[in-house]
């Protein structure tokens, strides 16, 4: 990890990062590859035996995908582009179907490729297919928001929504390899880089406290995606990412930590049909975490003000509204962590210190609520 003194300096000089996911199968092993002008490295991840190529991304960054298109084309593949509908809406099971036609017109076989070149959405959208066809073929994915980049595109959860609830559908499919190139990130807009910190900052409480005292202590330069710091903290989420997937890929354990502030998070995305980002939902999700955990005496006081403190200083949502509440739980039943009437929540224990909270008692839920509710 290239650790920097932040203020002023960008990193635009530094080598790339390779950060290795580990599996228990040999296809389960992969590289995280974080620097500039990756693209280059494609053809070689993809490997000899690939022969024909499908670029899915969102219509919104029709010439980056038309870019990766044409290097592939140029590295002797025939490559093709499946232009999807943007965030949310592309995780939808039409958009999977789509992308099955063209894959069956163009008769791709088991070792050809699919490569998703996007935000969080598309990534997962793309893997899903990925996983689904022949029932699964190579993925490369090159994630271009900050959220994909630390989040989304690692660790081979793949999936599409349906009207009953977020990632409701899917498949653990890990990628061949993962090329987050930092130049994709000067075109993204500031409120999707914020929200991508949300998940950055959900690594920094469940495992790695430096990532909180970095943003702590350069609220602005987090902002700027040349600088120095926020390549850091990117590194710093995807190494957390990196080994809890590594331990854990299927989500039999310990991967649930990576859940933190998702139960409420996912519940808000629905109720709000989308349109609400992500991270911002996780950020609400986050304060009721902690005030759930802090209600049970499980964390401190200081720990649960954190919270408030860092999501605040980049402008993150801390509250949800109070009338939706019978909404939220009904939502929250149907997440992935509940085992039969036991709502389960990801908690701290302290910075640094994930651990599980079952709760059978609702009433616990709806006090905690209360603390954050507006
Ligand atoms: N599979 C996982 O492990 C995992 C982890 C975290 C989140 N997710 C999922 O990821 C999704 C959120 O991802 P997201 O925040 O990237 O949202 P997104 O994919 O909707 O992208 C956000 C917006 O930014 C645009 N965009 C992306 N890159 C851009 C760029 N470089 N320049 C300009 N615009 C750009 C997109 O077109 C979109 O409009 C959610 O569906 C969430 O459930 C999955
Ligand atoms: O990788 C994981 O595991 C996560 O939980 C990461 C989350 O940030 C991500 O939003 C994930 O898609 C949520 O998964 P789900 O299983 O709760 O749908
Ligand atoms: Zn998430």
């Amino acid at each position: 990890m290239n650790t920097v003194n932040p203020e002023t300096s960008t990193e635009a000089a530094t080598p790339n990062t390779v950060i290795k996911v580990t599996g228990v199968l040999p296809q389960e092993n992969y590289e995280v590859v974080v620097g500039r002008g990756l693209l280059a490295q494609l053809p070689a991840l993809l490997g000899e035996r690939v022969k024909k190529v499908l670029v899915i991304h969102p219509r919104a960054l029709r010439l980056t995908g038309d870019t990766v298109r044409d290097e592939l084309e140029a590295a002797g593949f025939t490559a093709l582009t499946a232009e999807i509908p943007d965030a949310e809406e592309g995780k939808h099971i039409q958009v999977a179907s789509f992308c099955w036609e063209v894959l069956g017109k163009n008769d791709f076989t088991r070792s050809d490729a699919i490569v998703a070149v996007g935000g969080g959405a598309v990534t997962d959208v793309g893997g899903f297919v990925a996983a689904t066809w022949l029932r699964g073929v190579k993925l490369v994915n090159i994630p271009t928001s900050l959220l994909g980049m630390v989040d989304a595109a690692v660790g081979g959860k793949t999936g599409i929504n349906t009207a009953e609830g977020k990632n409701l559908v899917g498949a653990f499919h890990p990628p061949a390899g993962v090329l987050v190139d930092l130049d994709t990130l000067a075109t993204l807009p500031p409120n999707e880089l914020i929200s991508g910190m949300a998940e950055v900052i959900k690594c920094g409480f469940i495992a790695d406290p430096v990532i909180l005292d970095l943003i702590e202590a350069n609220p602005e330069a987090v902002k700027d995606p040349a600088s120095a710091v926020l390549r850091e903290l990117i590194e710093r989420a995807i190494a957390v990412k990196a080994a809890v997937v590594s331990a854990d890929l299927k989500e039999s354990g310990q991967r649930e930590i990576l859940n933190y502030g998702h139960t409420l998070g996912h519940a808000i995305e629905l109720v709000e049909r989308y349109s609400w980002r992500h991270g911002a939902a996780v950020s609400v999700g986050m304060m009721f975490a902690a005030e759930l955990a802090r209600s049970v005496g499980r964390l401190s006081d200081a720990d649960a003000d954190r919270h408030r403190t860092i999501l605040d200083l980049l402008g993150l949502p801390l509250s949800y509204r109070r009338d939706r509440w019978q909404a939220l739980l009904d939502g929250m039943k149907r997440d992935k962590k509940t085992r039969g009437d036991l709502l389960r929540f990801v908690v701290l224990d302290g910075i640094g210190r994930p651990g599980i909270l079952d709760v059978p008692d609702q009433s616990l839920l709806f006090a905690a609520y209360q603390e954050i509710a507006s």
